[in-house]
């Protein structure tokens, strides 16, 4: 099992990445649209608001979802006991947004999104007919005009020393939506497990653009494409004294999109909030 690093801009691209997809949850995108420049002064912004800002003053708000939450509410993945070792902010474009942050992170949520719409084209363009005809509407249509794609913006602070034994920044999981679009981050951690239970490192250079998996896609797909367990590492030796920062967008459909005979995104969203303690 290998992730693929696709060039955005080759002509069999979309073949290529979906086939990543299909057999590993993850594909590496390079020389993709999403501006480096951009992607770096958020992550050199939000670490400033993080270790500086009033972040209590944008507490997390438990019926929206959106805003601040600490490392003491941080989530812990399903299955697990321990909480991760990190703090995070849940941007909605309708949701709070500290003021000085506002127009590079919608930029960036805007950009992002809009991209993702053209890699669920590639998905809905490479599933094969059996699979594609469960699918309740084209798969970008599901995205239009949602409120519910979340970007998150994810602080794993430097180690102490004080950290919970056997807690991790990130423990095991799988992500909820349909989509996840994920700039590689300034630091190493990133990690998907295979199908014989391997952890792997995922491709995670500086420009990378990681693409995986939701369970709603899972869903709608009757598993043909597998939403894969994936998680964060602690870091070791000089990494210890560094935070790491990444900036996960995960592609939400409409409330009301059917996903399969059992869900619609409202219906999936809910049980499995429940299951994360964030509801
Ligand atoms: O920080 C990362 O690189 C991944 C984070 C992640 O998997 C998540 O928040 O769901
Ligand atoms: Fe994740």
């Amino acid at each position: 099992m290998q992730v693929q690093v696709v060039d955005y801009r080759a002509e069999d691209a979309a073949k290529k990445f979906v086939e990543s997809l299909r057999h590993t949850g993850f594909g590496v995108l390079t020389n993709h649209p999403i501006q480096q420049a951009l992607v770096e002064k958020i992550y050199r912004d939000w670490y400033e608001f993080f270790c500086h800002g009033d972040t209590q003053a944008f507490a997390f708000d438990p019926e929206k979802q959106d805003g601040y939450f600490a490392p003491e509410i941080s989530e812990t993945a399903k299955g697990h006991s321990k909480k991760d070792i990190k703090e995070y902010y849940h941007v909605y474009p309708w949701g709070r947004i500290p003021a000085q942050l506002k127009n590079d992170i919608l930029r960036y949520y805007d950009m992002a999104s809009e991209l993702a719409s053209e890699l669920l084209d590639w998905v809905e363009q490479y599933s094969p007919a059996e699979v594609a005809k469960h699918y309740a509407e084209p798969l970008s249509n599901m995205i239009k005009d949602t409120p519910n794609t979340l970007l998150r913006i994810l602080h794993y602070p430097p180690f102490t020393g004080s950290e919970e034994p056997g807690a991790i920044r990130a423990a095991a999981h799988e992500d909820i939506n349909l989509l996840t679009i994920l700039p590689a981050a300034n630091e190493p951690g990133l990690q998907v497990q295979a199908k014989d239970g391997a952890w792997l490192d995922v491709p995670s250079d500086f420009g990378h653009l990681i693409v995986n998996i939701g369970d709603m896609l899972q869903e709608a797909s009757q598993g043909y494409f597998p939403s894969t367990s994936h998680r964060v590492i602690n870091p070791t030796g000089e990494s210890s004294n560094k935070s790491r920062i990444s900036l996960p967008l995960f592609l939400h459909p409409r409330s009301e999109v059917v996903l399969s005979e059992k869900h619609t995104q409202a219906s999936y969203l809910l049980e499995r909030l429940k299951e994360l303690g964030v509801k």
